[in-house]
């Protein structure tokens, strides 16, 4: 069990990743003064010593922050993925360390969109291999395997936030849209569910993917799902590279059955700048390769950075974790003039009264109680007016209730 009730200026902040200065400005306003930025991700040994001291850790895609890295993080109160995914956090091990994480669900989702958008229709025209005839002095005038936009069939896998902002736009353009999620949605303008991922696949001109990474979509496209596309498909996947079996994919653009493909997340990313891909898409004409850049426009990295930023300093102030993506949710009042004694527990049976036993004990009288559970965690907010020393007191006869997990007073 740590110790983490600290002033504003003594909390150490760690932005991995190249995250905005807009998240760095939105820290300092709040009187946070210590944070550090890093342009990249750490090696994981780097990582781990440098986790070990933080509050507070922002990171993108390519952090991993693996139960074996959360172990190290004996003062982390609070995760921010600064991005839209959160497969790279062990949520289930944060959890259990009593930490939350946040991150920012649409701010980049418009830039998503235009990208998959802007793919389409370069695909749509062959222009990645007719740009790369010219580069090497080739001249290919001819509208052979070119097409309009208008009239064509995209077929969207994932109708969430990212796939029905691709319809929307691609409807402008008079594609017919298609989709395919696990869940029931409403289908946006003239969009139509396919009936399964099978039928989406056997009428869609372009397939593209916006589901996030779970057991359910590693590899869902393989062989056989390439197999049964439209000869002459194009494939865009700007979600997780899991999600495509890379190699079944080389050999349907190597055969012609894909004729085009852009892929922006890949099973392997290089580390940082300046490393190279390896894939065995490198050197195709007729894909559009792009360094997982799908979120990476200045107004989408600027609201991402004042979204989650504001987040945690609202949890690190307030203990509200709304939004939170692996704890439960409570939104919090502001606290004046009394303390905040936060605590975070297993969720079994009987802590609930062993806490409140603490304040009897005290004689300490509650202002205001929050609960809120799920199946692993318990997250109790209680208000006191007390002074200091009253509510330090507090905080340690709480430390000692069986299955706390962590503990804060918010002064
Ligand atoms: N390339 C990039 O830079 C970016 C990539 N992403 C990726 O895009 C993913 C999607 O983002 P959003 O649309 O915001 O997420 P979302 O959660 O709003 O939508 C995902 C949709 O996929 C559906 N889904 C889940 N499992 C499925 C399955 N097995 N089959 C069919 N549908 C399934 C869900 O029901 C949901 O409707 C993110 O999880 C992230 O991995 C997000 C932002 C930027
Ligand atoms: O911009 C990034 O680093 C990651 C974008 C992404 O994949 C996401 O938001 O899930």
């Amino acid at each position: 069990m740590q110790k983490t009730s600290y002033p504003r200026q003594d909390i150490r902040v760690l932005l991995l990743e190249g995250i905005s200065e807009s998240a760095v400005q939105t820290f300092r306003a709040a009187g946070y003064t210590q944070v550090e930025v890093h342009p990249k991700s750490l090696p994981e040994d780097e990582l781990k010593a440098r986790i070990a001291d933080v509050h507070i850790v922002g990171i993108r895609s390519r952090t991993q922050l693996t139960a074996e890295v959360l172990a190290e993080a004996r003062r982390l109160m609070a995760v921010g993925c600064f991005c839209i995914g959160t497969n790279q956090v062990d949520l289930d091990a944060a959890e259990l360390a009593g930490i939350p994480a946040f991150n920012a669900p649409y701010s980049n989702t418009r830039s998503v969109a235009e990208l998959v958008l802007a793919e389409a229709i370069m695909l749509l025209r062959g222009i990645p291999q007719k740009s790369a005839q010219c580069h090497r002095g080739g001249w290919s005038k001819s509208a052979e395997g070119s097409h309009e936009a208008r009239g064509k069939t995209i077929g969207i896998v994932g109708y969430g936030h990212i796939g029905t902002q691709v319809g929307v736009l691609a409807e402008s353009l008079g594609m017919q849209v298609l989709f395919h999620d696990i869940e029931a949605k409403l289908s946006l303008g003239n969009a139509r569910a396919a009936a399964d991922l099978a039928d989406l696949l056997a009428r869609s001109d372009v397939v593209t993917l916006h589901v996030p990474e779970t057991p359910a979509t590693r590899m869902m496209i393989g062989e056989q799902q390439i197999a049964a596309m439209k000869p002459g498909v194009h494939l865009i996947n700007a979600s997780r590279g899991s999600v495509v079996d890379i190699d079944a994919l080389a050999a349907a653009l190597q055969s012609g059955h894909v004729a085009g493909a852009a892929v922006d997340v890949f099973p392997v990313e290089p580390k940082g700048n300046g490393e190279s891909l390896d894939s065995p898409l490198v050197g195709l004409d007729n894909v559009i390769l792009t360094p997982h850049v799908g979120g990476s426009t200045l107004e989408a990295q600027d609201n991402i950075g004042i979204e989650v930023a504001a987040k945690l300093v609202r949890y690190s102030d307030n203990g509200s974790t709304l939004s939170a993506v692996n704890f439960p949710e409570v939104t919090l009042p502001e606290h004046e003039g009394s303390h905040r004694l936060l605590h975070i527990h297993r969720n079994v049976p009987g802590v609930l009264s062993r806490i409140n036993e603490v304040f009897s004990q005290q004689g300490i009288n509650i202002d205001g109680q929050f609960l809120r559970t799920d199946a692993k965690v318990g997250y109790v907010v209680i208000d006191v007016s007390t002074g200091d020393t009253e509510a330090g007191k507090l905080r340690a006869a709480l430390m000692d209730v069986p299955g706390t997990l962590r503990t804060r007073v918010l002064y």
